[in-house]
């Protein structure tokens, strides 16, 4: 069976041209969403999708551009669908999702803590978890922002979805000659410092055999400026769908 990617949206944080950088991953009949931000419920309801058509959601941090539309998720599913979504979540991630980003929205009738809104499976790093049949996932715990916890994904044994990171050019190393990776899904951030995320003229400096298996997302509105400009590797266009 394929796996196939579709990207809700390509966007960084700022980007108002794109909509946020969170993903759908269909294996067989099932859905998997990577990350919920602000943008998602919008992008969802371009695509034709309704929330009780998502089987997961996976969140690599607890930014608003990939947390943000976890609100409405839980309130529709249990509104208009009667149930929790399942909520793949690191471990140490799950308190601070709800003490400092959901509980202020979501605290209502009875809903008390994170377990009455989701259905709440946690992940430790460096765990292989099976999503379901030709879909696991391995979260790799990645440096983002000083003193906030980030993870990156390893799907299937192959795939690296980075999320946010600063650049790590060991890891991606690593991951290409240790662990079989063939397809890197990888954040960019087009112009200035990359104090917080990897920048374009940082993934430059890898191999160029390693930059051909890249495919750039996160990235600002200047994107069309960059077209032809980023080596072999290729921008993800949001919407469109990729076979991995
Ligand atoms: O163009 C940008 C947009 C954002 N940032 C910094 O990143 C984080 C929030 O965005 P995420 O994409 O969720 O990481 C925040 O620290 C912003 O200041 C940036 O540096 N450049
Ligand atoms: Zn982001
Ligand atoms: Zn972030």
């Amino acid at each position: 069976m394929t796996l196939t990617l579709q990207m809700l949206g390509t966007g960084s944080a700022f980007a108002k041209t794109y909509f946020n950088n969170n993903a759908l991953l269909h294996q067989g009949d099932f859905t998997l969403m990577i990350d919920c931000g602000i943008t998602a419920p919008l992008a969802l309801h371009q695509l034709g999708y309704a929330w009780e058509d998502i089987d997961a959601v996976l969140i690599t941090h607890l930014h608003a551009d990939h947390v943000g539309g976890l609100e409405e998720f839980a309130f529709q599913m249990k509104y208009r669908y009667h149930r929790k979504p399942v909520l793949y979540i690191a471990e140490p991630l799950a308190t601070p999702l709800w003490e400092h980003t959901l509980s202020g929205g979501l605290s209502q009738d009875e809903i008390r803590v994170l377990d009455d809104a989701f259905e709440v499976r946690k992940i430790t790093e460096g765990t292989i978890v099976t999503l379901t049949e030709n879909l696991d996932v391995e979260l790799i715990q990645t440096p983002h922002i000083e003193g906030k916890l980030s993870y990156s994904l390893y799907i299937n044994g192959g795939i690296f979805y980075s999320a946010d990171l600063r650049f790590q050019p060991d890891l991606l190393h690593k991951l290409v000659n240790e662990r079989s990776c063939h397809t890197i899904l990888h954040e960019v951030q087009l112009t200035g410092e990359g104090f917080v995320h990897t920048t374009l003229n940082e993934l430059l400096t890898l191999p160029v055999a390693l930059q051909q298996q890249i495919s750039l997302m996160h990235y600002g509105d200047e994107k069309e400026d960059f077209v032809g400009k980023t080596g072999p590797m290729q921008f993800l266009q949001q919407h469109q769908l990729y076979e991995l």
